[in-house]
């Protein structure tokens, strides 16, 4: 699903108008006509409520589209006076129609009361300053009177800044939003959630493709997430999806390992392999199907030749959960980024998490080892680290920070929290999964293995983080239906049937 902000839909009415030559009349019909679609059998008796630009425009076209199904339909005429030129024709013709319309703020609250189902089209993109005086009484008795009614919102709820999702000074509360051509960035804010109801994008009439230039930014959908598969092969091996090296977990972290490589082994990896302690045994009986590679941390570099060979054998090596930011960390991790392509002479992925990152930030030459090949997945305390932006500013200005990162250090970035943003740079996409009650421990070890799985499984890094965030938060969505706290034992234990879902069916 396309998303953007205002400017981007001025951006794509332009082009649809300008360039493809479409009369800005024929969009209107269209979002009018893709707008109806959802209207339900049985709903009758509408209120529609219209201002004077192309949102009330909408509004007007609508109210034909009811009338026309022999709908009941009565409109509210917020101004006649400087309307817009698409809505003025609307608003001609529903005169000229003979639907009835009424002018007075005294009468709206009879015709609220009357009404089964209201219609707002007051405004959408174009809202620029707080909400004062007859707008502002207008959305209030909507609000007051609109408890056992259905409201919908065409566009955007009016009052709801699309660009911010910031309420100027207030906002219809919709029991549905269908919104045009994208999904509004303003809508990602967490807590207008009552205000939005249920929002479906609906589509003006231009096909993807005509569009797709201006537009670079995504909110990940199945859809999205379905045309990333690659079908596994029917005569292929374990070596074809991939070998996975794993540096995670070290003593008092070793749980972290397993959840790693855990997740790795669930999400499909051929074969997994966890540099570990040689003391450590935990991984033999929690996860039977990954190979360890026994490290001696009282001498590193003893172990450095059998690992060079380990290092040319893999396709992908995930690294930092639980390593801790020792120096020994650090050699390790420095070795296993010292050589950029495996025996196959393909390049080795890199998935970097957790002290991966911290001690990144504090090494910072290491950027030089990891560009081109590399999913970073920071948390914002992590970017902020990285990217030398404070939290305030991160949070202010997220999309383009995030990808002038990735653009800079050439990786791909997934910056995890609510809304986790994966961006190689050019493209930015927002995940549309996940939730509060798997926020604990162990989560973003899991979210590192079945990234390293995919990326093994010939998915690019992009696609891998993409697929990984989506899948990592639907689990856990369809989980919360039935549990109250959702941890990643329960994520793992999922990942294989949730595949299959979002993959195949
Ligand atoms: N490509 C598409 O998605 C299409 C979208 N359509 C619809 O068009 C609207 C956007 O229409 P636009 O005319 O640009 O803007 P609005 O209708 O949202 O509002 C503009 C009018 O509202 C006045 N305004 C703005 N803020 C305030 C305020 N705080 N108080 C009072 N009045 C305000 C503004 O007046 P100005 O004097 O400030 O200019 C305008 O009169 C989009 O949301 C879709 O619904 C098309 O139908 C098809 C293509
Ligand atoms: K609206």
């Amino acid at each position: 699903m396309l998303l953007g902000g205002n400017e981007t839909t001025k951006k794509i009415d332009n082009y649809a108008i300008n360039e493809l030559k479409i009369p800005s009349i024929v969009l209107m019909e269209n979002a009018a006509i893709s707008f109806t679609k959802h209207i339900g059998k049985n709903e009758d008796n509408f209120l529609i409520i219209c201002g004077k630009g192309n949102n009330g425009g909408d509004g007007y076209a609508i109210a034909r589209q009811l009338f026309s199904k022999e709908k009941k339909v009565k409109i509210f005429c917020i101004s006649d006076e400087n309307m817009s030129n698409n809505c003025s024709v609307n608003y001609e013709i529903c005169k000229n129609s003979g639907i009835e319309i009424f002018y007075k703020l005294e009468k709206l609250d009879k015709l609220l009361l009357e009404c089964d189902v209201v219609v707002e089209g007051i405004f959408g993109t174009g809202l620029n300053s707080e909400i004062k005086g007859i707008y502002k009484d207008i959305i209030l008795k909507i609000n007051e009177y609109s408890k056992n009614k259905k409201v919908y919102a065409i566009d955007i709820p009016s009052g709801i800044n699309g660009d911010t999702g910031e309420i100027m000074g207030v906002s219809v509360k919709a029991d549905v939003t269908i919104s045009f051509v994208t999904y509004k960035k303003g809508f990602l804010k967490s807590d207008i959630k009552e205000y939005l109801g249920k929002v479906i994008i609906e589509n003006i009439g231009l096909n993807k493709n005509n569009i797709v230039h201006i537009v670079s930014e995504y909110y990940l959908t199945s859809e999205i997430i379905k045309g990333f598969h690659i079908k596994r092969d029917e005569n292929s091996h374990k070596g074809d999806f991939g070998k996975v090296l794993i540096f995670a977990g070290s003593s008092g972290f070793y749980g972290a390992g397993n959840i790693v490589a855990k997740s790795c082994v669930r999400s499909g990896a051929g074969l997994t392999t966890v540099i570990t302690d040689k003391n450590n045994f935990s991984l033999n009986v929690f996860v039977p199907e990954a190979m360890s590679f026994p490290i001696n941390f009282e001498n590193i570099e003893e172990n450095f030749e059998k690992l060079e060979k380990e290092i040319l054998n893999s396709d992908v090596i995930a690294i930092g959960p639980g390593i801790g930011k020792s120096q020994k960390a650090l050699k390790i991790f420095e070795k296993l980024i010292s050589i950029e392509k495996n025996n196959k002479g393909n390049v080795i992925k890199l998935v970097l998490d957790a002290d991966a990152l911290n001690l990144l930030s504090e090494n910072r030459e290491l950027f030089e080892k990891i560009k081109s090949r590399s999913v970073l997945t920071p948390h914002l305390i992590e970017f902020s680290r990285l990217s030398g932006f404070s939290l305030e500013e991160i949070n202010r200005d997220k999309f383009e920070i995030a990808k002038d990162f990735a653009q800079k250090y050439e990786i791909t970035l997934l910056l995890k929290g609510k809304n986790t943003i994966i961006t190689n740079g050019k493209t930015l996409f927002v995940n549309s999964t996940g939730n509060s009650r798997m926020a604990n421990g162990g989560m973003g070890d899991c979210l590192t293995g079945i990234i390293c799985s995919l990326a093994g499984q010939k998915y690019g890094l992009v696609e891998s983080a993409c697929i990984g965030a989506y899948l990592h938060g639907k689990i856990a969505d369809k989980l919360v239906k039935q549990q109250y706290i959702v941890n990643a034992s329960h994520i793992i234990e999922n990942i294989s049937e949730c595949m299959k879902e979002i993959f195949e069916v």
